[in-house]
């Protein structure tokens, strides 16, 4: 587990994680050169995946990435069709503040035809969709609710359950181009209770943001929309 190591390793040292999300469908791969030159320096990660994506467009963005970047390429897949070995790890997420089967572990059975055959890192990851104040295409695409940023306890015992259940990482979601981040006083209440890495993302657009993410406790931020075009 070599990537998950890197991101432990991190937490452990507390430095701080900054993963950029690309989403296949939005990016140009003939400009992805002027693109990993436009993202921070202290980017750490390179996620990669959509809500929805048109079938092969992963594979094609992951390999101009590969080319031209030495920074980790973790799939991040909104459906298993997603899932391409040119990447070095993937998120196994299961969504679970949902109660929908297909997110829970249907989408997680499809994948292993091909998945038991690839080199891919798989990263247990409890997926956590938060109220971002407009319905996000997670919510859209999974049709599922998000949990209620006031409701404290229940964000808290899904990260817990997660944890419990064997996930390596936790993601706490407020969906792309949220209005609304999660909140840091969330960050720090699941973050106080968790004994893995905790991955924030959703509306995160500014530095200010960022660090107030980071100082809540989150040890990795992911950002996607604010280096879109
Ligand atoms: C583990 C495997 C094989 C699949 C996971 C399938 C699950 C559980 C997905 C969770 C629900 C979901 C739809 C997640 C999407 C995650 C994601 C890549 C979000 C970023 O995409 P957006 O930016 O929200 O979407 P747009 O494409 O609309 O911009
Ligand atoms: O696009 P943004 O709002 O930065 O969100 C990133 C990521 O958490 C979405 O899945
Ligand atoms: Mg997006």
């Amino acid at each position: 587990m070599i990537y998950y190591q890197s991101i432990l390793k991190l937490a452990s040292e507390k430095k701080k994680g900054l993963a950029i999300l690309i989403d296949p469908d939005k990016f140009d791969v003939s400009e992805a050169a002027a693109f990993l030159k436009r993202i921070p320096k202290e980017t750490t990660h390179l996620f990669v995946g959509g809500s929805t994506v048109v079938a092969q467009l992963t594979e094609g963005t992951v390999k101009a990435l590969k080319a031209l970047s030495n920074l980790p390429v973790i799939l991040f897949p909104g459906d298993y069709t997603q899932i391409t070995n040119r990447a070095d790890a993937v998120l196994f997420l299961s969504l679970l503040s949902g109660r929908n089967p297909e997110y829970l572990v249907g989408q997680q059975v499809k994948s292993v035809a091909q998945l038991r055959i690839s080199k891919l890192e798989i990263i247990p990851t409890a997926y956590i969709l938060i109220d971002g104040g407009h319905e996000s295409a997670v919510a859209r695409v999974s049709q599922t609710k998000p949990l209620s940023q006031d409701d404290l306890e229940t964000v808290i015992h899904t990260a817990l359950a997660g944890q419990y259940m064997g996930a390596k990482l936790i993601y706490l979601e407020a969906g792309s181009g949220a209005k609304f981040s999660v909140q840091p006083m969330l960050i720090r209440a699941v973050k106080r209770v968790l004994n893995i890495p905790l991955i924030v993302g959703g509306g995160i657009r500014s530095d200010i943001q960022k660090q107030a993410a980071f100082d809540a406790g989150a040890d990795m931020v992911v950002m996607g929309t604010v280096f879109e075009e």
